[in-house]
């Protein structure tokens, strides 16, 4: 499948597992995701660039390579992408968080936006969206939307499941954007929930329903 790196490091493979059992309750579940979640914040963050500076070492002076200052920003989508933020706060502190709140109207299945808080250069940053699901694709398609429309250029996205449709749709509308999963599942139910999935992410992490 095109633009979509499938994360398979051990360690995202077996706590995603721990994630999708039924049995992990909301406090596990929440720190199983805030794992993950550090553990591919590292994976995506692999190819930003380097600088050398100079610095001195106890021992002498030396060239040593430093991050070269790109701006970035971390975007969740409301609610279940809050779950993802302080495991890449955790290895990006400076990052800039913005906002997005939608949900999947659950008759339509269309996503319904309810907030938005952007930083106010995000034209400038690196946006890493976040959700842990990409089902049909519609709140990761209108997110997208929404950050390019204000001037947005450098977008990537992080879930932790997808569904192959999910996929397919982010790439026809945005082919620019990169799409990093733990996993790609089986397919769609009825209900445009992913198999085997997880179920609801918002209703586990935060304990509703
Ligand atoms: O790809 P899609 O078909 O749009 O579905 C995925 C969306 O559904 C879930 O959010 P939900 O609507 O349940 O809101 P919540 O996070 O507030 O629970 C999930 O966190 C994604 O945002
Ligand atoms: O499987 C799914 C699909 C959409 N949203 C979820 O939380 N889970
Ligand atoms: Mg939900």
């Amino acid at each position: 499948m095109k633009n979509v790196f499938v994360m398979d490091h051990p360690l995202i493979q077996h706590k995603l597992s721990l994630i999708r059992d039924k049995n992990t309750g909301t406090k596990e579940f929440k720190e199983l995701v805030r794992e993950v979640s550090m553990l591919m914040a590292y994976e995506v963050t692999r190819n930003l660039p380097l600088e050398e500076i100079e610095i001195e070492t106890p021992v002498c002076k030396t060239k040593a390579k430093v991050l070269a200052g790109r701006k970035l920003g971390i975007v969740p989508i409301l609610r279940a992408g809050l779950g993802m933020v302080d495991g890449f706060l955790n290895l990006l502190p400076a990052a800039k968080v913005g906002h997005i709140g939608l949900y999947r109207d659950p008759e339509t299945l269309e996503p319904v936006e309810y907030y938005c808080k952007l930083p106010t250069d995000i034209e400038e940053r690196e946006l890493i969206v976040v959700d842990p699901m990409l089902a049909t694709g519609g709140s990761a398609k209108a997110a997208i939307k929404f950050i390019k429309d204000r001037g947005a250029t450098n977008i990537k996205f992080v879930c932790l499941i997808a569904a192959p449709e999910g996929v397919e749709a982010v790439h026809r509308e945005h082919p620019d954007v990169d799409i990093y999963a733990a996993a790609v599942d089986e397919r769609l139910n009825d209900h445009a929930y992913i198999v085997p999935g997880l179920g609801d992410a918002g209703d586990r992490l935060f304990g509703t329903k």
